[in-house]
């Protein structure tokens, strides 16, 4: 699904009337009835119920008011707090407005302690909470009476349903500079923001709906949005149905690079994740010492001892090796668990320029590639890379407090200046593609937070390109996946418990979930 900035959202709403000549106060109405009927799904019957409405001064709260005069048509006992003097409130928030003092529905215009403390007491008997004070247009932080009326919703217990973005929240970067509304659900408007959906935003939504306020289609396909928040229907448009009469060979040979002592787990759960995401064969690249721990570990995988002298790492020698060996495959998981000594990063930095076949580069491999980042840039093949946000501070000497603030930003900026897909992983994780574009990832849970899920991770995304997705459709349907396994899991054995295996386990359900999705 498309994700808009506030900007495309405002172009959207203003082509619609101006160009095609809906009147704005037609997509409030829209968009109020939508806000309606979402508050009654998950309060119930409202009549007799109160309800108290926030409207701010501009568009957001002109919707309010509509929900106000809605909610009191069907029987409720509405009472709207106006977060500013009424006469600041113009156009069709203005006419809305209007509507419901004609229908002696009850404002108060908080611009003073004592409508505080009446807002305090109302809140304390009501049974909803409608958040219009401020929607697209909100910048900056919230301050003054706002602050504490946010403050005391917040504290209230009671339900909260925001209109289209909860007050606080900014809508482009998902940015909370003070306080916040905190729904329990978002009723947003024709497309997600990109606000909505990344941290810290996404924490003060609750449940997310998207309503179609009625922008006609000519209007928003000509909107150019690169952001996409990765959902089921995106996924199984990149899932084949498999064909009867197949064999191994249709669906790719891949070789993973991987293993050091005491790092031979990786490999391992890497190898059996490409295996359980389709890979018809899956090559195990390890250093020669330690292959017997493959073979007491690992059934479908074909282990290729790379020659380590002895010494239980890879280093420059094997170079030659895993070069031949990649004339043959599909594609190249690099990385999990190879250790991060020198010889590794001159092995790297020779792999990455030799590569003849899409690569995936994870964990030590990484690492590696932070002494000399510039060598992704002299690759021939498309590379993704999975950085976790520490990984990504050093490949990028950003700390990693300055890359969680504003993850799309770095991914899009590393992306850009080396010609790769990144995978920036982490809660949401996001997929920055070299042209610009944006994926965000709504699966997954902190049970994840365990060893060895990024292993599984590169594995499904090797699959993947080993069965020949497209690098950005591989890297969007692996984290999809994987997320999706994890939730499977959790659902299952909860959060605390879960391990990297299970993701593996859960990972043919994940993905015969998204089959029956293409019906
Ligand atoms: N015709 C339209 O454009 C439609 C707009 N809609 C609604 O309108 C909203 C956007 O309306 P607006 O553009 O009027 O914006 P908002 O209603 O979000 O509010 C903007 C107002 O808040 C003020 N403001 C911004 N940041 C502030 C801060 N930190 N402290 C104090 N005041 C601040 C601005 O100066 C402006 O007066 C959408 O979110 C949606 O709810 C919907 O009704 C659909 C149709
Ligand atoms: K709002």
């Amino acid at each position: 699904m498309k994700v808009a900035t506030p900007e495309q959202i405002g172009r959207m709403d203003t082509e619609a009337i101006t160009k095609i000549g809906i009147p704005g106060i037609v997509l409030m109405e829209n968009a109020a009835l939508k806000v309606v009927e979402e508050i009654v799904k998950s309060v119930g019957n409202l009549k007799e119920k109160k309800a108290v409405v926030l409207a701010g001064k501009g568009n957001n709260g002109g919707d309010a008011f509509a929900v106000a005069r809605h909610l009191h048509n069907i029987g409720a006992k509405v009472l709207v707090f106006i977060t500013s003097k009424k006469s600041e409130i113009k156009n069709d928030a203005e006419i809305n407005l209007k509507i419901i003092e004609r229908i002696n529905i009850e404002t108060v215009e908080i611009i003073s302690e004592n409508e505080v403390l009446k807002f305090k007491e109302e809140l304390e008997a009501c049974d909803v909470i409608i958040d219009g004070i401020f929607g697209t247009g909100f910048k900056g932080q919230i301050s003054g009476i706002i602050d504490e009326v946010v403050e005391f919703v917040n504290s209230s217990s009671k339900y909260v349903v925001a209109i289209d973005i909860p007050s606080g929240v900014n809508g482009e970067t998902g940015k909370v500079l003070g306080r916040c509304i905190k729904a329990h659900k978002t009723i947003t408007f024709s497309y997600p923001k990109i606000g909505l959906l990344i941290n810290p935003g996404c924490e003060y939504t609750g449940e997310l709906v998207i309503a179609d306020i009625g922008i006609p289609k000519i209007i928003s396909d000509a909107v150019n949005m690169e952001t996409t928040l990765i959902d089921e229907s995106h996924v199984s448009g990149i899932i084949p149905e498999r064909c009867r009469e197949s064999s191994k060979g249709n669906y790719g040979r891949v070789l993973i690079v991987s293993g050091s002592t005491g790092m031979t787990g990786s490999g391992c759960l890497c190898a059996k994740a490409a295996l359980r995401s389709g890979s018809g064969l899956v090559y195990l690249g390890v250093p020669s010492s330690l292959r017997d721990i493959y073979g007491t570990q690992l059934v479908e995988p074909i282990v290729i001892p790379l020659e380590d002298k002895g010494k239980g790492y890879l280093s420059k020698e094997s170079i030659n090796e895993i070069i031949k060996e990649m004339e043959r495959m599909d594609a190249a998981a690099i990385g999990p668990g190879v250790s991060s000594r020198q010889d590794i990063s001159d092995l790297m930095g020779e792999l990455i320029i030799s590569a003849t076949i899409p690569l995936v580069l994870d964990a030590d491999a990484l690492n590696a590639v932070s002494k000399d980042v510039g060598v992704l840039r002299k690759s021939k093949v498309p590379v993704i890379v999975t950085p976790h946000p520490g990984e990504m501070s050093r490949l990028t000497g950003i700390s990693i407090a300055d890359i969680q603030k504003d993850r799309i930003k770095h991914a899009r900026d590393f992306s850009g200046k080396y010609n790769v897909i990144t995978v920036l992983k982490g809660a949401k994780t996001i997929i920055a593609t070299p042209d610009g574009r944006i994926y965000i990832n709504p699966t997954g849970n902190p049970g994840m937070s365990t060893a060895g899920t990024g292993d599984v991770l590169t594995g499904i995304i090797t699959g993947f390109l080993g069965q020949g997705f497209a690098s950005e459709d591989a890297a969007a349907a692996g984290v999809f996946l994987h997320g999706l396994a994890g939730d499977i899991a959790a659902a299952k054995k909860g959060e605390y418990g879960l391990i990297a295996g299970d993701l593996i386990d859960e990972l043919p359900h994940a993905i015969n979930k998204i089959l029956q999705k293409k019906g």
